[in-house]
């Protein structure tokens, strides 16, 4: 048993997994999305060069990857602060911030923020997708991946001395390149190790998922300590999703918020509304998996702030959950996504 064991890791050390509170598993509050950037359409060129402006406000919503600027989340600190005090008040508790090597990871600042707000934050060890891996990280073997993800939870990432509690978002794209496969081998290895919580970046398409998992399954990961995001985005058949289902990782709705007609990275996906995205969960709580269930906003570029006229860090908590008691989920099952089903991820074994 090693000293991790029962406790879950934030920035700021080691606390009593009961002092989490509401929390959520996945979320950015330092990174750069520019590796996804997706060029406007040649009328649109003028807005995104200068769209922060209310006029410009729809805009940025359906076309929030077409703006250099808007993916430069790491510029707005002091208004993320302000965000954290509010999800606070709120009644938020903890925050999974997923940011790995490959999107600016700030570690530093993440300190500071957890000691400016109060708010628990872990932090993710691990790499992001194939075009965001640097030439040595392609050449890594899978032992030496496994070396730096276990050094990044137990002694610091990127030359700090902030340690990492969670495994990912560990990215991987569709098909799954063979440096991404490398990085889901040692990310299994390291938690086998470690006996901590991982997280996944699937790629666009249905299948993405459960191929994933496999790999992680033949390198001797933790499916049940293994968390699954962006199913919204990802799978929309009922009964293929129950058939994912019951491989057994957690199963996150992570993008709360995000409303857009034409999804530019998949152009075939209608990205659900949060209406559907609650039907989803209700759906899921109906079928037997209020253990497997797990929620959040993957903020991860500015205009999704309040600051930008965005729904910020406690939309969830002022207005998803009312909503999702008024479709039949109970608040015993709203307090599991919340509280109990992150918390007994993120715990140590
Ligand atoms: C870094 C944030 C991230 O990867 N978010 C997911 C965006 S999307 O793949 O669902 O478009």
């Amino acid at each position: 048993m090693s000293s991790l064991s029962g406790k879950v890791q934030t920035v700021l050390g080691l606390v009593d997994p009961d002092q989490l509170g509401r929390t959520m598993t996945h979320e950015h509050l330092t990174m750069t999305f520019e590796c996804c950037y997706f060029p406007p359409a040649p009328r649109d060129e003028a807005v995104a060069a200068d769209p922060f402006h209310m006029r410009h406000l729809h805009w940025l919503r359906q076309n929030p990857y077409s703006c250099r600027q808007n993916l430069l989340l790491q510029q707005e600190t002091a208004a993320v602060r302000d965000e954290l005090l509010a999800y606070r008040k709120a009644g938020g508790g903890a925050i999974v911030e997923n940011t790995t090597a490959g999107l600016d990871r700030d570690l530093p600042t993440l300190r500071q923020l957890a000691k400016d707000t109060g708010v628990h934050i872990v932090a993710g060890a691990g790499y992001y997708v194939d075009c965001t891996h640097s030439e040595d990280t392609k050449r890594m073997s899978v032992e030496q991946l496994t070396d730096v993800i276990v050094a990044e939870v137990l002694h610091g990432a990127d030359g700090t001395d902030v340690r990492c509690g969670v495994i990912g978002e560990i990215g991987t794209g569709w098909p799954i390149t063979a440096s991404e496969t490398r990085v889901l081998r040692a990310a299994a290895h390291a938690q086998a190790q470690l006996g901590c919580p991982l997280i996944i970046h699937p790629g666009r398409d249905p299948a993405a998922p459960a191929a994933v998992l496999r790999i992680l399954q033949e390198a001797g990961a933790d499916i049940g300590k293994t968390v699954m995001s962006h199913l919204d985005r990802t799978i929309f058949d009922e009964a293929a999703l129950l058939e994912f289902a019951q491989m057994g990782s957690y199963l996150e709705y992570d993008l709360f918020g995000t409303e857009m007609l034409n999804y530019p990275y998949d152009l075939k996906v209608d990205m659900p509304s949060d209406s559907q995205r609650v039907q989803t969960l209700a759906f899921l709580m109906k079928e037997g998996y209020e253990d497997r269930v797990v929620i959040a906003h993957d903020i991860h570029t500015k205009n999704r702030l309040t600051k930008f006229g965005g729904h910020g860090y406690s939309h969830i908590l002022n207005s998803i959950v009312p909503k999702m008691l008024n479709r039949g989920v109970s608040q015993q099952q709203v307090d599991k996504i919340l509280v109990d089903n992150p918390k007994r991820w993120l715990t140590f074994k």
